[in-house]
């Protein structure tokens, strides 16, 4: 194992890695997306509204809603929050969904996950109305994203994707690795990637010698919830590394943290261009979430594609 570097040593050793800064480009999106809620306003008389539902209070789900309300306001769009206790019931809550599907006030639904203990989160991710499926999780929109067909596309992958082209242009013939293979993420990530025509590998909790696998990598997308697995020996040099793990660690003065997958003072020592957390993936995320509540309101009021 590598020794972890200062960021100090680290601007001396590489002085060209390149903090990917994803809270300014999502910002410029948001900026975008208010614009065009405005336009979608004036020709329609309608204003694309969110569903957020969260049941029960898982911390990383908690930080996403706050951001989350912050933002939709700031496009001017409609933001309904459902928060439901932890006892709630799979009836309970696919009778929620199924009010939200048929509410003419609303666009887009996400459920937020994990949900606790004995919800179905198959079941109810399928529940939603495929043309207000803003996070893509459904059998439909991941069908259609698996067959290369437009859909809604889960947020935090596509915001992912938008980093990597602003940075990086033509994406064809890289070799992409993505470490985990969740719904959510990694495996939507993989098929982005795809699309996209890189060489795609994905590594996951059985994979052997991840490490090996990722210095191939000219992209590294990484998304377990492992706080810093991804060390400097993991890159090679000059890759670009996306970091979308978030987690909230206790420091010795009582306060607390958010860090990601790689072990960020390091990497930095390698990697060409990487993303911070916070301040990279967290906030795009929060911003393709927007830009799919409008995509989805166009398609259901104005009939667009
Ligand atoms: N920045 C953002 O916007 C977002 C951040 N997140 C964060 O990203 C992280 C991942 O989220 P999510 O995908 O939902 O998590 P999941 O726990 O659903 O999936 C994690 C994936 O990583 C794999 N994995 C776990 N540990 C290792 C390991 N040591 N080596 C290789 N693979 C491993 C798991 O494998 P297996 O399935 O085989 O166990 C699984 O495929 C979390 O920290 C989450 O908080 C999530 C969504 C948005
Ligand atoms: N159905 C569903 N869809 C999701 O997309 C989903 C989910 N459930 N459950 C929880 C995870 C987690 N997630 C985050 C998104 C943005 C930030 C975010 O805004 N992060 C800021 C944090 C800023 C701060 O609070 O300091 C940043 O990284 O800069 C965090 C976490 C979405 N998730």
């Amino acid at each position: 194992m590598t020794e972890p570097a200062s960021a100090e040593t680290a601007s001396v050793r590489n002085p060209s890695a390149r903090l990917i800064d994803g809270k300014a480009f999502a910002a410029n999106l948001t900026q975008d997306i208010a614009r065009e809620v405005r336009a979608f306003h004036d020709r329609h008389q309608v204003t694309p509204g969110l569903a957020v539902v969260l049941v029960g209070n898982d911390p990383a789900s908690e930080v996403y809603v706050r951001n989350k309300a912050l933002q939709t306001h700031r496009t001017g769009m409609r933001s309904f929050m459902h928060m439901l206790p932890e006892t709630t019931s799979q009836a309970e809550l696919l009778a929620l969904v199924g009010r939200l599907n048929h509410d003419p006030e609303i666009h887009g639904i996400l459920v937020q996950l994990p949900l606790p203990a004995g919800l179905d989160p198959i079941a109810i991710t399928n529940a939603i109305r495929p043309d207000k499926d803003v996070d893509g999780l459904g059998e439909v929109n991941a069908g259609r994203l698996a067959l290369g067909q437009p859909g809604l596309v889960p947020c935090t992958p596509l915001g992912c994707l938008m980093l990597l082209k602003a940075e990086l242009g033509e994406l064809r013939g890289l070799h992409a690795v993505v470490i985990g293979a969740s719904n959510l993420v990694g495996r939507p990530m993989a098929r982005l990637l795809l699309a996209e025509g890189c060489t795609v590998t994905v590594a996951h909790i059985d994979t052997r010698d991840p490490a090996a696998l990722a210095r191939q990598a000219d992209i590294l997308v990484v998304a377990t919830g492992c706080n810093g697995l991804v060390r400097a020996d993991w890159i090679k040099p000059g890759a670009t590394v996306i970091d979308v793990g978030i987690t909230r660690i206790s420091l010795p003065n009582g306060k607390t943290r958010l860090v990601g997958d790689v072990a960020f003072d390091e990497a930095v020592t390698r990697a060409g261009r990487i993303t911070p957390v916070p301040g990279g993936v967290g906030p795009m995320t929060i911003a393709c979430l927007l830009n799919n509540t409008l995509a989805a309101a166009r398609r259901i009021v104005g009939g667009a594609a």
